[in-house]
């Protein structure tokens, strides 16, 4: 068949977006993995569709592949893509969308300077609901947070686990441009105690509203952005009570804003998402 796709991004993480409304879609893993080729197809971090929804009073069901083909919960700058691909193709006249995931209901909104909140839900910080397996192990305390333990080629990392959907363990570095994102990436995203594996995320506090961060995604390597690793580093960091709500996350591929005000509150991210092109290719 002949793919009508779009090409998007938001803050460089990049991503390949599918109106499944108006086309038949139903590919194997294979085939999402040969779209996200960066060589052999069009390449991205991430492969969006946008379906019709299965729940009443919702707007469109969401549906998000990694670059390695897996089906996954939750992608926060796709869901700002998502909104910008929806509005731009006259799928929805609406600015506050109502949007079904795998892990819930989310409610992007587009502002008027173009830029686009999510409301992402609320946090999970339970570590099996995360899911991270926790036994054996004597977490340390850090303000509100609790801090675990793992082995990381032969160190001792302490982690906070996140979950905003999708699984995060988060630590903190001195110096994100020094840390061992690609040696360390892998290790931790496969490491046991993540039984669904997890993206990991490397956090330099640069003041109480502004963190670095580079996250090396779980079936995606290191990208440029990660809009859910962006909001479990803030949730991590005001747990661990170094950072203040809102927090300005710097990523190598542009900025993210995030609030959150505490446990039980949803986290709500803002930032950009940006149309590259149009295309069609043959599946
Ligand atoms: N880039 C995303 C996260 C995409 C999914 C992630 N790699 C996972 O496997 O959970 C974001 O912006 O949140």
């Amino acid at each position: 068949m002949k793919l009508k796709f779009t090409k998007m991004h938001g803050a460089g993480n990049d991503f390949i977006v599918i109106d499944a409304i108006n086309q038949d879609i139903d590919f194997t893993p294979s085939q999402w993995r040969a779209l996200g080729d960066r060589r052999f197809g069009i390449g991205a971090d991430q492969i969006l569709v946008v379906e019709k929804p299965r729940i009443a009073g919702v707007d469109f069901r969401y549906r998000i592949y990694n670059a390695d083909g897996g089906e996954v919960e939750q992608c926060g700058n796709g869901a700002r893509a998502f909104v910008k691909f929806v509005t731009e193709k006259g799928l929805t006249q609406k600015r506050t969308i109502k949007v079904e995931t795998m892990c819930g209901v989310i409610e992007p909104a587009l502002e008027d300077d173009g830029s686009i909140t999510v409301d992402m839900g609320a946090p999970v910080l339970d570590p099996p609901r995360v899911p991270f397996d926790a036994s054996n192990l004597q977490p340390k305390q850090q303000g509100m947070d609790t801090l675990w333990p793992v082995d990381i080629h032969g160190k001792t990392v302490l982690f906070s686990v996140v979950s905003m959907g999708n699984p995060h363990a988060v630590q903190v570095v001195a110096d994100t441009d020094a840390a061992p994102v690609l040696a360390d990436g892998p290790v931790i995203e496969h490491h046991p105690r993540f039984p669904k594996r997890v993206n990991a995320g490397f956090m330099q506090i640069v003041e109480r509203h502004q963190i670095k961060l580079r996250v090396y995604e779980r079936g995606a390597g290191e990208t440029l952005a990660c809009g859910t690793g962006a909001c479990a580093a803030a949730v991590a960091g005001i747990q661990r009570g170094l950072l203040d709500s809102p927090v300005k996350v710097l990523t190598r591929g542009g900025e993210l804003s995030i609030s959150w005000e505490g446990i039980g509150q949803s986290v709500k991210m803002t930032g950009p998402a940006v149309t590259v092109f149009e295309g069609e290719i043959e599946i």
